[in-house]
Parts: structure tokens; C-alpha cells; sequence
């Protein structure tokens, strides 16, 4: 279980535009390994898709890689390959990795749907796409298969409508049915259970984590909601405006977090079981990412800064082995801070509940 699959090295993007160059993705490092679940976790605009996109050769016409390597290993031919992905043709990623290797489950199943074409169809198109050789029959089997795999029952008469026949939840499990059809190793879903409701996202986060420890599957799941994230991550990349600021374990995250921006996400997540008005927000909004960041990039939206967060960049400081936040408050001649008592008392209660549920 300790292959890596995919590392991501310094990778810098950025985008231009008539206001100036955003940098979006400001030099992140991170790796997946094989049968893990890495979420990249962050407000909206921190950079997550931009990072992400780059992984399967989306590139927009404003977009520019500035640095980087994306080393995605595989089996091809029986054989262990290692690319980067930043370095292949179009037509080697159109033909070899995408959709096969590699598959992407977004937002909105709707932009990944035909409305004009049954399910089966739809499914039928993603097999022969990246299997050639099925004749019809298999490929009809393999529709069902697929459409069984993620849960729905009635196949039969699923794979007969089309999607606006079906709810939310069930188009959704059909992109991911499509996401599977090419057997990926890696599933990329950008925040695939935003806009369900609550009862139906916490069923396809069920869905994704079965499914991805049945086919020892590396997931990277993207959200702005830390809360989704808690059941189904073995990893935690924290990012704001483009940076990682903090990474470890589920529990080093939830249980431990040291930057206050994590503290800030966490105490964003909604707790369905207290009775709160109004969620707080983090105060204050992302920075303006055409113009050059200097220090730690939340300081101004961060009650806890110390004057030299606002002069130089925090390097990743070190908790444990798997556990690094960029935050001042790490360096030894910082201030002792304190986690917010509010936040103190989540965690406490997160404790308990992973306790009594035997994680
Ligand atoms: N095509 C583009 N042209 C110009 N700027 C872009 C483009 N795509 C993204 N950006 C900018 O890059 C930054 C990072 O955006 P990105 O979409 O990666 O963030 P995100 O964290 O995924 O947010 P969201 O959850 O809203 O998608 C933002 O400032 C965004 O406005």
C-alpha cells in the first residue's frame, strides 16, 4: 500500500489576464499512493482545480505551467512506467492516460452528461472508448455491470432514460459509473457532492469510499468543506491562495490542526447535530493573486499574526513525520497560541464520535 502513484513536484500555475497574471497554484508539492484518498481542501479560488486540471492536460488558452513535474506511475504492457504528465503529447494523454488511467468526476453531473443521449449510451460510448476490442455484447454487459457497480438496482430501466429523468444523486452515480468504465487507477473528483443534499452526498461519499476500497483505487477529492472529507481521507492537503499551508493524516488534521486556517475551515464545517444560527466564515477574502504575495499569504485575514507573517514566507515547519503547517506560531520563538476553545471543544467531540465508531 505504499506505492506512490502520482507526485506532484514545485508545481507553479498560473493564468493570464487583461488585470495582470494570477499566479493560482504557487509551487505545491504533494504525492498519492495507491489505494489512498488525498483530499485538497480550501476555500474557493485557493487554486485546487487549477492544480488538479493540470493532472489530465486541461490546459485553457490563458493558462501557463511555469514550473513543475506531475509523475504519474502505471502498468503498461505488464510493465511499471513512470511519465510526467506535464511532458506527454495531447495525443499520448488523449490515448493512453485519460479515461483510462486517469478519470475525473466533477461538480455538476449535468456538464458531464449528454441530455440528449440515454445512459446506456452514454456508458456504452465511455467502455469502447477505452476498450476498442468489446463487441456489443460485452459492452452491454459491462453497461449493467458499471450501472450495478454504483449502487442502482434497477438497471434495466436506468440505462433507458436519460438524465434529466433522474435525481441529482443518481446522475451523479452514473458520471462516476462513466469514470469507471476505463478501470482508472486514479479518480480525481472535484467537489462531487456539492449541491446534493445532505442525506444524498453522505450516500455517494459511501459510494466513493467502497467503491475505492474494492478497487484499491487512489482518489484525490477536492472540497471547500472539510467536514465531507473526515470519513473518507487517509490525507489532507490544506491550500490557500495557491499554497499548501498545511498537510498530514485525517487525524493530524482533525484532531491536531496547527495553522489557523485549518482552525478557521474547521470551525466553518457545519455540525448537524448543534443548533447554530449562522455558520461562522473565515473574516476577510482571498488576496489578490496578480499581485505579489509577500510573507504568509493569510496573515491579514489571520488574528493570530505575528509580525514577521506579514515579512517573510513561513517555511513548512514540521509537527510529526507525516504532519508539516506553514505557520510562524510553529517556530520555536513564537508565542504559545492556543486552538480556539470553540474549535477545542469540536475536536473533543470529533474524539469521541471516531471512538464510539471504532476509526
Ligand atoms: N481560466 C482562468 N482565467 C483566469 N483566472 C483563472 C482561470 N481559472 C482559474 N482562475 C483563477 O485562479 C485562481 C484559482 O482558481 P481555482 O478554480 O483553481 O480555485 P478553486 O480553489 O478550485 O476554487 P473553486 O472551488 O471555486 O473552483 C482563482 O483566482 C481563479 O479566479
Amino acid at each position: 500500500m505504499s506505492e506512490t502513484i502520482l507526485e506532484i513536484k514545485n508545481l507553479q500555475v498560473e493564468y493570464h489576464t487583461e488585470h495582470g497574471d494570477v499566479q493560482a497554484v504557487r509551487g505545491i508539492n504533494y504525492q498519492v499512493k495507491k489505494g489512498e484518498t488525498v483530499a485538497l481542501v480550501g476555500e474557493s479560488g485557493c487554486g485546487k482545480s487549477a492544480s488538479v486540471k493540470t493532472i489530465m492536460g486541461e490546459k485553457e488558452a490563458n493558462q501557463v505551467i511555469k514550473a513543475g513535474e506531475i509523475n504519474f506511475t502505471y502498468q503498461s504492457k505488464g510493465q511499471e512506467r513512470t511519465i510526467d504528465l506535464l511532458k506527454i503529447s495531447p495525443k499520448e494523454m488523449q490515448s493512453q492516460i485519460k479515461g483510462k488511467e486517469i478519470a475525473m468526476v466533477f461538480q455538476d453531473p449535468m456538464t458531464s452528461l449528454d441530455p440528449t443521449m440515454k445512459i446506456a449510451k452514454q456508458i456504452a460510448e465511455a467502455i469502447k472508448a477505452s476498450n476498442p476490442q468489446m463487441n456489443k455484447e460485452q459492452i452491454n454487459k459491462r453497461v449493467i455491470e458499471l450501472i450495478e457497480t454504483v449502487g442502482i438496482q434497477n438497471a434495466k430501466v436506468v440505462m433507458e432514460q436519460y438524465p434529466h429523468q433522474l435525481s441529482g444523486g443518481m446522475r451523479q452515480r452514473i458520471v462516476i459509473a462513466i469514470a469507471l468504465s476505463g478501470n482508472p487507477s486514479l479518480l480525481i473528483c472535484d467537489e462531487p457532492t456539492t449541491g446534493l443534499d445532505v442525506t444524498i452526498q453522505a450516500k455517494i461519499l459511501d459510494l466513493i469510499k467502497s467503491i475505492q476500497k474494492s478497487r484499491k483505487l487512489s482518489v484525490i477529492f477536492i472540497t471547500h468543506n472539510l467536514g465531507v472529507v473526515a470519513n473518507i481521507a487517509t490525507n489532507v492537503n490544506v491550500m490557500y491562495a495557491g499554497k499548501i499551508v498545511e498537510t498530514g493524516t485525517s487525524e493530524d488534521i482533525f484532531f491536531d490542526p496547527r495553522h489557523p486556517y485549518t482552525w478557521g475551515l474547521l470551525e466553518s464545517v457545519p455540525d448537524v447535530n448543534e443548533n447554530v444560527k449562522k455558520l461562522p466564515t473565515i473574516a476577510g477574502t482571498i488576496p489578490d493573486l496578480t499581485q505579489p504575495i509577500v510573507g504568509d499569504a493569510f496573515a491579514p485575514r489571520n488574528k493570530y499574526a505575528l509580525k514577521v507573517d506579514f515579512k517573510e514566507q513561513p517555511p513548512m515547519f514540521k509537527v510529526n513525520d507525516h504532519h508539516y503547517a506553514a505557520t510562524w506560531l510553529l517556530d520555536k520563538r513564537a508565542p504559545k497560541v492556543e486552538v480556539p476553545a470553540i474549535l477545542q471543544k469540536r475536536i473533543a467531540k470529533m474524539k469521541k464520535e471516531a471512538e464510539v465508531n471504532g476509526e
